[in-house]
């Protein structure tokens, strides 16, 4: 198992730069998802990975082999990383264990280990029973876990996911994402998974690239993505929240609810002013309290478990909250405020 490094990695197409300088460092058995919006360069950078494109600039380093760089690019072949896509990319003449095995044809293991390493591939992924089957008679769940143990047959140190769930509908990613996770369990390989969906890279990944315009945005845990959100533009894409215009305060550190109240309170537009991301659960309905905000309700939206508020400030800004309890429209309330995090400005 080897540590996996993007240095300075740029792509260009016909002079357009699609990736610019990403520096990422991928420890052994992490599970990575790069994540951003379509067209952020996303499955541009895993083609690199994957050795089907090569570098502008930069190098792509595993252990101590360089893959990619301006006067190196080491073939897909010999690379020896795992890959499953959105397509899933069966064979639709070969039953599931011949799919599965045909890796393995190729690289001409001899056929007492390949039946030996397919069955364990089934196994891991479940689907010993569907063996003998073709592909047009599987499940789409069930093809892209097919998918998944081709991927791992050849022991790969490195497995890279283009979009494996996109085709799949709501009830089947849960699973499928449940699947993932005991495959990395069990396997222990380092895993690199393309996503523009927030919510799967967030339940699924160790560490995430979150890529905006072939730019690295920022690279930390689910947690601190979700806490400390670099600037606007991340707040915005990550988890759900308000991003609220107050007085000027320094970037990056958490504003208390009463210091917030006051920057809230001293925002005008002719003056200098900062953004602030406000939870959802940090906003607190509370009666007869002197420091509190008052807010009107502009709307409420039944989500199962709770309601969602959107509230108007005496400014017009809105806030995102959480009720309990249904709230009529345009009526006033007392809010305090938690905590917020003061965000830099887009760049
Ligand atoms: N072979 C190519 N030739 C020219 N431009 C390309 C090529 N491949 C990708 N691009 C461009 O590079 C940019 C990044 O594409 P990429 O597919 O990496 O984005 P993505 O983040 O994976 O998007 P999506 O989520 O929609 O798949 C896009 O503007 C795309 O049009």
């Amino acid at each position: 198992m080897a540590r996996l490094i993007l240095d300075g990695v740029e792509k260009s197409f016909h002079g357009a730069p699609v990736v610019k300088g990403l520096n990422l460092t991928i420890e052994p058995g992490e599970f990575v998802a790069l994540l951003g919006p379509s067209g952020c360069g996303k499955s541009t950078i895993l083609r690199m990975l994957a050795g089907f494109e090569n570098v502008s600039g930069g190098q792509i380093i595993h252990g101590d082999d360089c893959l990619s760089s301006s006067t190196r690019h080491v073939p897909t072949e010999e690379r020896n990383f795992g890959m499953v896509f959105q397509s899933y990319a069966l064979w639709p003449h070969m039953t599931v264990k011949e799919n599965v095995g045909y890796p393995l044809k190729v690289q001409k293991t001899p056929v007492a280990e390949r039946n030996k390493r397919i069955k364990d591939a089934l196994e891991i992924v479940q689907l010993e029973e569907y063996a003998d089957r073709l592909p047009a008679q599987l499940s789409g769940g069930q093809r892209q876990r097919v998918a998944l143990a081709r991927s791992l047959v050849t022991e790969p140190d490195v497995v890279l996911f283009d979009e494996p769930l996109a085709n799949l509908d709501r009830h089947l990613r849960a699973t499928m994402e449940e699947t993932f996770r005991a495959f990395h369990k069990r396997t222990g390989a380092t895993m690199v998974y393309v996503t523009h969906d927030q919510s799967e890279a967030m339940s699924l990944a160790d560490k995430i690239a979150v890529l905006n315009k072939g730019q690295l945005v920022q690279w930390g845990t689910p947690q601190e993505l979700y806490a400390r959100p670099r600037n606007t533009w991340l707040a915005n894409f990550i988890g759900r929240g308000s991003v609220l215009s107050v007085a000027a305060v320094a970037p990056s550190q958490y504003v208390s609810g009463t210091n917030l109240t006051e920057l809230i309170c001293q925002h005008s537009p002719d003056k200098a002013a900062s953004s602030v991301l406000v939870r959802p659960q940090d906003i607190h309905f509370v009666s007869a309290d002197d420091s509190a905000l008052i807010v009107s309700v502009h709307s409420c939206i039944f989500r199962g478990e709770r309601y969602d508020i959107e509230l108007t400030l005496k400014d017009g800004q809105r806030l995102l909250a959480y009720s309990d309890v249904p709230m009529t429209l345009e009526s006033l309330h007392q809010v305090r405020l938690g905590q917020a995090w003061s965000l830099e400005s887009e760049s």
